[in-house]
């Protein structure tokens, strides 16, 4: 066979498959880009030429479109209010599926967070939850206390020298540091050098900014976990303390797991080895890709949401001040920080973090869930099981019936005048955190961390922006997570 028939016949097939999409498909009556129909292409521009500015463009299709609009092949994207809580809804019989073709895209298919099938994703959390309570995280309240203090005494040595701060450094060394003392057998530390190395940072950041290419080309992870170690270091040798820190932990889980080690603290990998999972989900690999999801899951988000709220009430004095005051009323003594349940009560802190998290958006890419079971119905369209069916922060948290000028930063909308009913439907349309039977389960904690730090930055501190506009820390590209413009250097203040 020559080879102009074999691309005669490819092309063939190409055009009967493209025929199908547009014309035959059940999804072909939903409005929509029809390259978006034809293929999955259409995301893969806007993730990697564009550089991660599709939930922007999903906010353009649905001002041209509508509410519902298909965006790719086999895929819905919804931007309704009223759609929103049924999406997240738990009921049993509401029980979805994650989206297969993505399961990859985080390296640790084995996890919770990564598994796609609802009935094992219900099994593995009810066994992770846990670890992740807001009793058990109350217990850790001393653990984050601790490197909060550290990240202090940097701040009094900043004043004292008239140095900047870099906040994304401090925080991101502060929440691993956390994650890891709470949940491995042994910490990262990155606090505990006077100096800090900032291989860490650059390594994460670097790492995080390719994630849509990881997602699309899943097999980027494969080769890197099966490289030696020597290899990875020295094509990046800022990935040193991380390598170091998991080649030691593999070592000492390995030891726990086969019961020829102790470990003064119960981490999560002794926490999953005495659940009730069978022994099938107690392998290694499982355990190691379950604990390693809190390091991704638990490192960038919580930073986001600290600086993009540190940023918003810095630059009003007005908020600044009504902060300041309320915590100074409520912490009379700076030295002793109560704990994170009592810090909660205090309205106008628990308003600027509401408000902080609407902004700081969660995760940019879209959250998709699919229907294996039945069909969905959305207004007159019935979308066949096995559609995908997506939403995303970006729109959601900044939906102009739920919140007037929702560019804005405004505290005052989570307090003022507000019954109890319109709060609650206001909390459902912030997905910052997710929702549902998938909701973030490190929420306690990432709200902890957070309580604390505003606490204790804002009682014992004056902070002043230092060369940081909106542009540095809003969100202007998706790498599953919100990144900012290219040559953002992130949150910086001066303590005068
Ligand atoms: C402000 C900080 C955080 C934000 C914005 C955030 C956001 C999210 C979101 C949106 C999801 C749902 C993902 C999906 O539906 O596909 C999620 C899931 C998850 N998060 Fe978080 N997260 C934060 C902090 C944390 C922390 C500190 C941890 C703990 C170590 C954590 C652990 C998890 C886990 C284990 C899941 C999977 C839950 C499941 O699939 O059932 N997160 N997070």
């Amino acid at each position: 066979m020559g080879l102009s028939v074999i691309l005669g016949a490819v092309l063939g097939v190409i055009l009967v498959l493209i025929l199908y999409r547009l014309c035959l498909h059940p999804l072909a009556g939903i409005p929509g880009p029809k390259l978006a129909a034809v293929s999955v292409l259409y995301e893969m521009y806007y993730d990697l030429v564009k550089g991660g500015r599709l939930p922007w463009k999903l906010r353009e299709l649905h001002d041209a479109y509508g509410p519902i609009v298909r965006i790719g092949p086999n895929e819905v994207h919804i931007r309704d209010s009223g759609f929103t809580p049924r999406f997240f809804s738990s009921a049993s019989s509401n029980r979805l599926d994650k989206y297969a073709p993505h399961r990859r895209q985080l390296g640790i298919t084995k996890s919770t967070i990564s598994t796609v099938q609802s009935d094992l994703h219900q099994r593995r959390r009810e066994a992770l939850a846990p670890f992740l309570s807001s009793a058990r995280i109350g217990s850790y309240t001393s653990v984050i206390l601790c490197k909060i203090e550290n990240i202090a005494s940097r701040f009094e040595k900043c004043r004292l020298l008239g140095e900047v701060a870099e906040l994304r450094l401090f925080f991101l060394y502060m929440v691993t540091d956390i994650i890891t003392e709470i949940a491995f057998p042994e910490g990262t530390n990155l606090l505990a050098h006077e100096e800090l190395d900032k291989g860490y940072y650059t390594f994460q950041k670097a790492g995080q900014a390719k994630l849509l290419w990881f997602k699309h080309f899943p097999i980027i992870w494969t080769l890197l976990k099966n490289m030696p170690p020597s290899w990875l270091l020295r094509m990046a040798p800022q990935a040193s303390v991380a390598v170091h820190w998991e080649i030691a932990n593999k070592r000492l889980v390995m030891d726990i797991l086969s019961g020829n080690r102790n470990v003064d603290r119960r981490t999560v990998i002794h926490h999953l080895a005495a659940s009730s999972l069978p022994s099938s989900e107690k392998g290694f690999d499982r355990i190691w890709e379950e604990s390693t999801s809190f390091l991704g899951a638990g490192g960038e988000t919580v930073v986001n949401a600290l600086c993009t709220t540190i940023f918003h009430v810095l630059k009003d004095d007005k908020i600044t001040q009504r902060l300041a005051e309320e915590v100074k009323a409520a912490v009379p003594d700076p030295s002793r920080i109560p704990s994170a349940q009592v810090l909660a009560s205090l309205p106008y802190l628990s308003a600027v973090i509401q408000e902080g998290q609407r902004k700081a958006l969660g995760i940019t890419s879209r959250i998709i869930r699919v229907d294996n079971k039945s069909s969905i119905s959305y207004g007159s369209y019935v979308l066949p099981q096995g559609t995908a069916v997506s939403l995303s922060s970006l729109l959601e948290n900044n939906d102009p019936t739920m919140f007037p000028n929702p560019e804005e930063f405004i505290p005052e909308r989570w307090l003022e005048g507000r019954a109890d009913s319109s709060l609650k439907e206001m909390k459902k349309q912030v997905i910052t955190f997710g929702g549902g039977p998938r909701k973030c389960l490190g929420e306690h904690l990432a709200q902890a961390e957070i309580l604390l730090v505003l606490t204790v930055l804002f009682r014992r501190f004056r902070l002043r922006l230092y060369r940081t506009s909106d542009m540095d820390v809003a969100p202007m590209y998706d790498s599953l997570l919100p990144k900012q413009w290219e040559g953002s250097k992130g949150l910086r203040v001066t303590v005068p």
